[in-house]
């Protein structure tokens, strides 16, 4: 059997996705304590600067910061974490990045995307799309919550989090199904109250969470 990832909390409450050290820097300040630093489609050089900047922030605020797709930045700057997807699994290296100690977090879509997922061992799966999104293009339907509680069943020891669409509004219908962490792009980065927008999301989500652990 595979070795597994490094844990990291078994619920990991709320999980901004956003494309810039800007952003990374008034949530963590805003309190926020896992994110994502998601920069798509560049060279590793183009973005070398924003990743290293990032992972310092993280470290700062003693937060989870995972590194979307750039893996080797994410080994060589030591981040807390690297998420990554189906297709980046065929080119990375996954064992790179276990002996460096790095989190990995897996998005999946489906029932075989989960088994993929799950024979590696990661440090949570992510679950998506819940609902339809305007932030990516997406090849399959929402699954929508019914979906995603089938899929919870099969995750009884593994940190899961919910992507996909998730509103202020849907946040309550989703966290009812058992799901541990929320995962939002738009909802936070297209508020008309950012702030506003992201204290209500953390009461709603972390309400009940123990307090993290130091990272
Ligand atoms: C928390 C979380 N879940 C899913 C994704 C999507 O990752 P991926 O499938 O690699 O697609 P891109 O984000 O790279 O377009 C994510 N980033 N974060
Ligand atoms: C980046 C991403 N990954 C998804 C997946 O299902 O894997 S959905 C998504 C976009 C989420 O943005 P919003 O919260 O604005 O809908
Ligand atoms: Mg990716």
């Amino acid at each position: 059997m595979t070795d597994a990832f490094p844990a990291t909390a078994s619920k990991l409450g709320l999980y901004p996705v956003v494309d810039s050290v800007e952003w990374i820097a008034r949530l963590l300040e805003a309190g926020v304590r896992t994110i994502q630093l998601r920069i798509k489609d560049c060279e590793d050089h183009e973005v070398e600067d924003a990743v290293r900047e990032a992972i310092a922030l993280g470290k700062q605020y003693r937060a989870r910061l995972f590194i979307n797709d750039y893996w080797r930045l994410a080994i060589k700057y030591h981040a807390y974490g690297v998420h990554l997807g189906q297709e980046d699994l065929d080119v990375a290296d996954l064992a790179a990045i276990r002996e460096a100690g790095l989190r990995l977090g897996l998005s999946t879509h489906d029932d075989a995307e989960l088994d993929r997922a799950l024979a590696l061992r990661p440090s949570y799966i992510a679950l998506g799309h819940i609902y339809p999104t305007q932030t990516k293009d997406m090849p399959s339907a929402p699954q929508g919550v019914v979906e995603l509680k089938r899929h919870l069943a099969r995750l009884h020891n593994v940190p899961t989090v919910a992507i996909g669409g998730i509103s202020l509004a849907r946040v309550p219908e989703v966290l009812a199904t058992g799901v541990g962490s929320i995962a939002v792009v738009s909802a936070i980065t297209q508020a008309a109250d950012w702030r506003a927008a992201t204290q209500q999301l953390l009461s709603l989500v972390e309400n009940g969470i123990e307090p993290a652990e130091a990272v």
